[in-house]
């Protein structure tokens, strides 16, 4: 199935899924039912069977899966087992958090360039991830063949630099800048909401105060 025909939800699932396997794949454990990782995950066992059969990943009735093939297949489904390069442009508090995180590798991101306007950004290297002026962006994109762009930059520059972004060839955005980004429909934008979860995670914080008031 291809992903674009996978829920969304699913697609949010499957790393959830991921981290757990690899756990108990360190663990030393060789095969997996659908109804122990509902069990440890607490999600409905007919919801994991289904996620699971989205990757394509065929269990053997009544024993369950290897986990080391359906770590492959989750990798192969989110494409993790190839590896792009991106460019990051804001090298502020957030870029910077984000160049720091050695984790992005594994899901087949690689950011080999950040980009800002300050002088005082540019000519370093955060985490190891060199700093260039960002009246380069156009430039490096076209010459590294860059074609994945991160926007950690203020809302009122993004729309602008996501332009020049796709302009020079970057095909998918992912944006956490909040702002609704007004791009072609071919590029792939994903927004992210820290504020969105921070919202679900405030009210339930204050209908739990209530409930015990
Ligand atoms: N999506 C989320 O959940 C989430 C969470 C936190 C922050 N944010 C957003 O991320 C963005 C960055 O936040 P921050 O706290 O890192 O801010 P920051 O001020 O620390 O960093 C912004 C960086 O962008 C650079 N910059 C500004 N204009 C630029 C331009 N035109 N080209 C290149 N670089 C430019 C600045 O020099 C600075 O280094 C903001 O838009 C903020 O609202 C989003």
């Amino acid at each position: 199935m291809p992903a674009s025909a996978v829920p969304t939800p699913t697609l949010r699932r499957l790393p959830k899924y991921y981290h757990y396997l690899q756990r108990i794949h360190m663990e030393g454990q060789e095969i997996v039912s659908a109804t122990q990782m509902a069990e440890d995950l607490g999600i409905h066992h007919t919801q994991v069977r289904k996620d699971l059969a989205a990757t394509g990943s065929q269990g053997k009735p009544k024993v369950g899966h290897r986990v080391a093939d359906l770590l492959a297949s989750i990798e192969t489904f989110l494409n993790w087992n190839t590896s792009s390069d991106a460019c990051l442009v804001g090298a502020g508090n957030l870029g910077s958090a984000l160049l720091g995180y050695s984790g992005f590798d594994r899901a087949g991101i690689r950011i080999t360039a950040a980009f800002d306007a300050h002088p005082a950004k540019v000519g370093k290297k955060i985490h190891g991830v060199p700093v260039f002026p960002v009246e380069k962006l156009d430039e490096a994109i076209r010459r590294l063949h860059i074609t994945i762009g991160i926007l950690t930059i203020p809302a009122d520059r993004a729309q602008h630099i996501a332009e020049v972004m796709v302009g020079a060839g970057i095909r998918a955005i992912w944006n956490f800048a909040p702002i609704t980004l007004t791009l072609p429909e071919d590029i792939i934008v994903e927004n992210v909401e820290l504020y969105a979860s921070l919202a679900i995670f405030s009210r339930k914080l204050s209908e739990r105060a209530k409930q015990k008031a």
